[in-house]
């Protein structure tokens, strides 16, 4: 999918088509407008429709000059899986490789990999089946590769870009080994989570003697906007994404490679993970004056401390009458907007999770922050400056991290991703 038209559900044609086709506006069909003008805006120029699309029957096209679920629309479920290669053999990875993008293909596309219901009685089923009849449900499926599939064991190393290697430590951080890299990744998001979580077993199933999995988080309810969607709202009750990349030109400047030491990245983006643990309990605990101070913005509205409504524009400069500015220099906004970054920006497309309660009965719930950016400095740049001052640290510990290279789409079907690698 071209820039163009994944910037394109703000593309007034596609858009004047949905809603002058009649599609209710309504608290409940908001998901449904959301989701369809991204689909709308994925297919380019899909007639005009009597009815909006059902979202079960959404897809995004799998082949295109980038891989869907960076810039397609956020939807409203995730998992994600991050994978390490058992198998030392470069066959045994171009195979994964091969296999699984032509799988990728099928599901996206609402198809079972293969029979679920063999006619055979013998035969043991090739598909797992739980998906079966649900319909694609927007399923995106974006594959990465980690720095480590670049060490001796496939003899990648000349293939490894320059940026792709472990972010380095940052303040704030409390990692765990079991959250933590990985020589490949899948993200999976979809509007229903079997559909999510069926495309991820399914790779993990047929690549089992080659791969397993190392770590994996299910989100759910999406903690990032895109164009044209309404600002969904994070664990700690704030509206999050408000001010997110959606525009074809920042994802042009800020997302997608366009020069990169290896021609197979052109096209392509890098995808910081961060499983960001909430203390939830001492959060909620917390006066509504000093949740405001936390993040520079009101609860209910989202509104910057400086305006009246959502999008109102911060004015980082402005001051009360006790001379200090009303949106704290040391609040999460101040510290991460462009304004105060050289421009900088990153594509943020998170998801909240609960992993249930922690050893003492603690809510085990967070952000698994996940962002794309076509250079790993521009989330290092923002998060070292959180990490050392940002008020939200008190509330928040990064228990996970990893990097991901992210290729560019595939032009067509029988191409697979990493081919370059195998000459
Ligand atoms: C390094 C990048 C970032 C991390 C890590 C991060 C964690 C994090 N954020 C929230 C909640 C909110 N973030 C908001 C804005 C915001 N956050 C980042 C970057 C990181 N956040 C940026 C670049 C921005 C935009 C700043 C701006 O331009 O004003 C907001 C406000 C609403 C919005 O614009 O999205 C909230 C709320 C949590 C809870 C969290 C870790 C758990
Ligand atoms: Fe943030």
């Amino acid at each position: 999918m071209s820039s163009e038209e994944s910037a394109g559900a703000s593309d007034g044609v596609s858009r004047r088509r949905f809603f002058g086709a009649g599609a209710a506006v309504s608290a409940a069909g908001a998901l449904a407008v959301g989701a369809a003008g991204g689909a709308i805006a994925a297919t380019a120029l899909r007639p005009a429709q009597d009815t909006p699309t059902p979202v079960s029957e959404l897809s995004y096209p799998f082949y295109g000059d980038h891989q869907a679920g960076i810039s397609t629309p956020p939807q409203d479920h995730l998992v994600f899986m991050s994978f390490d290669m058992t198998s030392k053999s470069a066959t045994d990875l171009q195979l994964v490789l091969a296999k699984w993008s032509a799988a990728m293909a099928q599901m996206c596309a609402g198809q079972t990999v293969g029979s679920a219901e063999p006619a055979r009685e013998q035969a043991v089923p090739v598909d797992t089946g739980e998906a079966v009849g649900m319909g694609p449900q927007g399923l995106t499926l974006t594959l990465g590769f980690g720095p480590s599939l670049f060490d001796e064991r496939f003899g990648l190393a000349k293939f490894k870009p320059a940026l792709l290697k472990d972010l380095p430590a940052m303040a704030g951080e409390s990692l765990q080994a079991g959250y933590t890299g990985g020589d490949l990744c899948i993200q999976a998001c979809a509007y229903d989570p079997q559909v999510a979580y069926h495309a991820v077993r399914n790779l993990a199933r047929m690549a089992r003697t080659q791969v397993k999995t190392r770590w994996t988080v299910l989100g759910f309810g999406r903690a990032s906007a895109g164009a044209n969607q309404s600002t969904p709202r994070n664990l700690m009750g704030f509206k999050d994404g408000t001010r997110n990349i959606t525009q074809a030109e920042d994802m042009d400047q800020h997302v997608w490679i366009a020069d990169s030491d290896q021609d197979w990245m052109v096209g392509g983006s890098y995808l910081v993970a961060r499983k960001i643990h909430m203390l939830i309990e001492t959060w909620d605990a917390d006066q509504i004056g000093d949740q405001h101070t936390v993040f520079g913005r009101s609860k209910e509205e989202g509104a910057p401390l400086t305006g009246k409504a959502e999008h109102d524009v911060p004015d980082f400069a402005a001051k009360g009458s006790d001379g200090a500015t009303i949106i704290a220099a040391d609040s999460h906004v101040a510290l991460a907007a462009h304004e105060n970054n050289g421009g900088v920006k990153l594509l943020r497309r998170g998801y909240n999770f609960t992993d249930g309660i922690d050893d003492v009965g603690r809510l085990d719930a967070g952000l698994f922050f996940l962002s794309f950016q076509k250079d790993p400095e521009q989330f290092i740049k923002l998060q070292s400056k959180l990490g050392a001052s940002d008020r939200l640290n008190e509330y928040i510990r990064h228990v996970g991290s990893a990097l991901f290279a992210v290729p560019p789409g595939l032009p067509e079907a029988g191409k697979y991703f990493g081919q370059e690698f195998f000459g």
